[in-house]
């Protein structure tokens, strides 16, 4: 097997549950270990929006791609960016020299928004105003942003079908061969296929990449000819659970099994949630890849063989392997009463999370890879926040200074000698709001900039939570950087929200004393 296939998928599991003893050994570190149970490093905590008790969970479901599975996204999602680009000018007719461009894999974040019609890309907060705008990779003016998405009497929603959202990382490829798709036809309008306007370029691109998921472009490429879904499920997690090998061709002995109870390929979500889809559920043969009927997952004996292969789960009982079905097999085939019994983790905020959730009312958590650069990131630039939020605040004062003065220049019944000293003040005012407004903007620019060059912090559109915050807070009960961080806590805690603030709450009890009492009820020590 080609050695180059390792580095698509990231071994951060192991990364991560491993560190070196005192002896150099490595140690497992999970909660229940010596070395667990210990203060939590900040990237590797897992965040909540809504409680959440572990006791109260009978199942947990893992997602795999992105979330069992990280691929690494200058790798895969550059296998992708390829993929689709030699189908543009192989099977769409565009230009030869498409094959000529690279792929950024760092430019483009989850969370912005296609505006498939303008060509153009978005960052907006969560109360949907498009903060940061680009046309292809050209920087919309302030003017030119408001005139297009700023008029609050016609509120768009931003969604399909004129809109596209990168809501996973699987999008990244698609949503930067747009931009430089809509920069090329702008430049250079008569090589793109003919009535191709930028909707259409979008349609394409989308075509493209949906095909390189489905023909084997990607999968080919991450283990060699995997025969069914069940195959490149079995390589990937084999190779996440110890072999360390991608390869479909060596004999696997399943062990990653007996870490679950069922194992489902090829589900098809988000259709798989609607308990009414009834899709036939299959029950897979591990070495052969071969499917069998069930009857709503109860195995259906085959022609010539009355003794059914699989039993139904009870204590002990193996993995079961299925392929398709729907949430209403699952839950009979877990014995779940309630859907909050069930927590399920994935990497989708719309396909696992937002469809888990609202459909079935199942506990989510969901996974974000760039959130541990991104809150490190945070803890390091608080002191810089701070002197921001200091800015805003004087830039506040000083312009409710203005107003004051002004309206005293107006009503007031002042002689020239007073008129003349207010109108200065007013002057030096207002040259002092200027010279702190500039700088307030370019020192939040910069900060922005740490977190991304272009797009800024994840979670933030300026001092908004991002439209993609915004999504996280609603539907994911939990949020973390990795699936493994779940191991780093017991699997009986209960998961407890932080405070709710309104803007009338922060000046009354600031955050600044919050740290502080949190910080003494941290320092003490666990005496045995
Ligand atoms: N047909 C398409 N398949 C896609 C596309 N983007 C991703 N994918 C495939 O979906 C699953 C994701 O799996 P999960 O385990 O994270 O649920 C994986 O097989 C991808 O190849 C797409 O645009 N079209
Ligand atoms: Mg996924």
């Amino acid at each position: 097997m080609d050695e180059s296939y390792k580095t698509i998928i990231g071994d951060k599991t192991s990364e991560f549950q491993h560190m070196a003893g005192s002896d150099g050994v490595q140690e497992p570190r999970i909660w229940s270990s010596p070395e667990g149970g210990r203060k939590i490093e900040i990237g590797k905590q897992i965040f909540c929006n809504r409680s959440l008790n572990m006791r109260n969970i009978l199942a947990v479901g893992f997602d795999m791609d992105y979330t069992l599975a990280q691929y690494i996204p200058e790798t895969f999602e550059s296998l992708a960016y390829e993929g689709t680009i030699k189908k543009l000018v192989y099977d769409l007719g565009y230009p030869q020299e498409l094959l000529g461009w690279s792929f950024d894999w760092k430019y483009m974040v989850r969370g912005l928004v296609l505006d498939k019609k303008r060509g153009n890309i978005l960052k907006m907060d969560r109360h949907k105003y498009v903060k940061v705008a680009y046309h292809g990779f050209q920087e919309m003016s302030k003017e030119e942003k408001v005139g297009t998405y700023g008029n609050t009497l016609i509120r768009d929603s931003f969604d399909e079908p004129d809109y596209a959202l990168i809501d996973t990382l699987f999008s990244l490829a698609e949503a930067y061969l747009f931009a430089q798709l809509v920069d090329f036809k702008d430049s250079n309008p008569g090589k793109i296929p003919e009535r191709a306007d930028y909707a259409r370029m979008y349609k394409d691109v989308r075509a493209a990449v949906d095909s390189c998921h489905r023909d084997g472009t990607l999968k080919q490429t991450v283990t060699k000819d995997p025969r069914s879904l069940w195959d490149y499920t079995n390589v990937v997690m084999d190779f996440l659970c110890g072999s360390h090998v991608l390869d479909s061709s060596r004999a696997c002995n399943f062990d990653w099994l007996m870490y679950f109870d069922i194992v489902i390929t090829g589900s098809a979500k988000p259709g798989f949630f609607h308990e009414d889809n009834r899709a036939n559920l299959f029950e897979v043969e591990p070495e052969s890849g071969m499917l069998r009927n069930t009857d709503n997952g109860t195995p259906m004996p085959q022609v010539g063989n009355s003794s059914p292969r699989i039993v139904l789960k009870k204590s002990n009982a193996p993995c079961q392997i299925f392929q398709g079905g729907s949430v209403g097999h699952l839950h009979k085939l877990l014995s779940i009463e309630s859907s909050s019994q069930v927590l399920y983790v994935g990497d989708h905020i719309y396909g696992d999370i937002l469809r888990s959730k609202k459909v079935l009312g199942w506990r989510t958590m969901l996974v974000v890879p760039e959130l541990e650069r991104e809150v490190k990131l945070l803890w390091s630039l608080r002191n810089s926040r701070k002197l921001l939020r200091l800015m805003r605040n004087e830039r506040d004062q000083i312009e409710d200074q203005i107003h004051h003065m002004k309206w005293f220049l107006k009503f007031e019944d002042l002689n020239v000698d007073q008129k003349q000293k207010t109108s200065d003040g007013i002057d030096e005012l207002e040259s002092r709001r200027d010279q702190v407004r500039t700088s307030h903007q370019q020192d939040q620019r910069e900060c922005h900039q740490k977190f991304h060059k272009i797009w800024g912090q994840l979670m933030k559109t300026g001092y908004q939570n991002s439209r993609f915050a915004h999504q996280v807070e609603r539907f994911a009960c939990l949020y973390t950087s990795q699936v493994s961080n779940l191991s780093l806590y017991s699997p009986y805690k209960y998961y407890r929200p932080c405070e709710d603030f309104m803007p009338h709450e922060f000046d009354i009890l600031p955050l600044l004393d919050l740290v502080m009492v949190t910080l003494h009820f941290t320092d003490f020590k666990l005496v045995k």
